[in-house]
């Protein structure tokens, strides 16, 4: 008989699923207890923190609290050269100095920026992975101080291999024709896992020959442009214009991937369009936040395709990020096609932002020929 094997205990699974939970109460406002070894830690999101919470975080704290920042956000704030995330001291949560150094514009380092360890990075990545801000407010406890609170724990490994799991976990769970205007003969297949907190979807358009390059487009989810037709970005007729051409071709695959804000989640991308408002260019807005330039991962895309049967792709994207990754993941890229979306006055330096400054295959004048005659 083995000693004491619990039914329910199996690793893989319960180290995702207690990340899952994680996920949930970081995102709520609630502390999470991390674990590296006999180290424990309080963490919370530092762009949800409250008096009432911090005051309580407080009466825990042996006055070693510190505020855990990436690198992007010590860089804006003036840590110069900053290549790593870091970690200030902040023996009592002052909450009006969270939001200088998480968050305000033109805010400046006022402390040594020390490095941080193991715990403080799983923190930021689930900050991360939450798709909050990268800042979190990190107070090391003895496990004696939370006995019975009812907290969720994690592991640092667990948050560090949750991605990996996230990809390993990717199943179709469910599929249905759906036909769209322009292309009626359309079937959508829902895949669980991959990145972001919600679905992926693989819309087949026709019936692409699988045993060729197929046409295949990773669309990363854009609620304003693709739902809205917003004016800032080209994402809704890349989306419309893909669909229409693979129904008028040989057919295809768009991989609708839960990827907002190239990663950073809606609220993010509200707060850099805000800041864009003011001025900034998509990226610098972007590390204002503490994000780098793409937070996206598009592995789990390539398995999705290997799950549809795949092998071999005709890339459409401008982005040379996308090509890479599919190749990485062992996907022949036999040719790759330019999706070009309409300029107008809103979106010109976003586009010109892309291929100026991620490198994406832009060719502006090809673009402005395509310019509405009212633009
Ligand atoms: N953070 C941030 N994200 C943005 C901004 N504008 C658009 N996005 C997001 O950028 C992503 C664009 O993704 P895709 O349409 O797949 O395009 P891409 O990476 O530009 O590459 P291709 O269109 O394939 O060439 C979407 O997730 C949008 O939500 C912005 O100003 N800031
Ligand atoms: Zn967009």
């Amino acid at each position: 008989m083995p000693q004491s094997r619990k039914l329910f205990d199996r690793p893989g699974e319960t180290d995702l699923v207690a990340v899952d939970r994680a996920l949930a109460e970081f995102r709520a406002a609630r502390p999470v207890l991390l674990r590296h070894g006999a180290e424990l830690a309080l963490a919370l999101s530092a762009e949800l923190a409250e008096a009432d919470l911090t005051g309580r975080l407080d009466s825990l704290s042996a006055g070693n609290t510190r505020l855990v920042l990436s690198s992007a956000r010590l860089r804006r704030l003036g840590a110069k050269g900053r290549a790593e995330t870091g970690i200030l001291a902040m023996p009592t949560i002052d909450l009006a100095r969270v939001e200088t150094l998480a968050l305000k514009l033109d805010a400046r380092v006022d402390a040594p920026v020390g490095p941080a360890g193991a715990l403080d990075n799983a923190a930021l990545e689930l900050a991360r992975l939450a798709l909050v801000l990268p800042a979190v407010i990190l107070v090391p406890v003895q496990a004696a101080q939370v006995a019975g609170e009812p907290l969720i724990e994690v592991s640092i490994d667990a948050i560090n291999g949750y991605r990996a799991a996230q990809v390993a976990r990717l199943a179709i769970v469910g599929r249905a024709p759906v036909p769209l205007e322009g292309a009626p003969e359309t079937e959508f297949v829902v895949f669980r896992g991959g990145e972001g907190l919600r679905d992926q979807v693989a819309i087949i358009v026709g019936k692409p020959d699988l045993s060729t390059a197929v046409p295949v487009r990773l669309h990363s989810a854009c609620l304003t442009g693709d739902l809205f037709g917003s004016l800032k970005c080209d994402c809704g007729d890349q989306l419309r214009e893909t669909v229409q051409w693979m129904a008028e071709n040989e057919g295809g695959i768009l991989l609708y991937l839960d990827q907002e804000g190239r990663g950073n989640g809606i609220s993010n991308k509200m707060r850099a369009y805000k800041l864009q408002s003011q001025g900034w260019d998509t990226y610098d807005a972007d590390e204002v936040l503490g994000f780098d330039l793409d937070q996206r991962h598009f592995d789990f895309a390539a398995a999705m395709l290997k799950q549809l049967g795949v092998s071999s792709v005709t890339a459409l994207t401008n982005n040379p990020l996308k090509i890479g990754a599919i190749k990485a993941a062992g996907l022949e890229v036999a040719a790759t096609q330019r999706v070009l979306g309409r300029p107008n006055v809103h979106n010109v330096r976003y586009l010109a932002s892309k291929r100026d400054r991620a490198g994406h295959f832009i060719d502006m004048d090809a673009l402005m020929a395509r310019a509405a005659p009212k633009d």
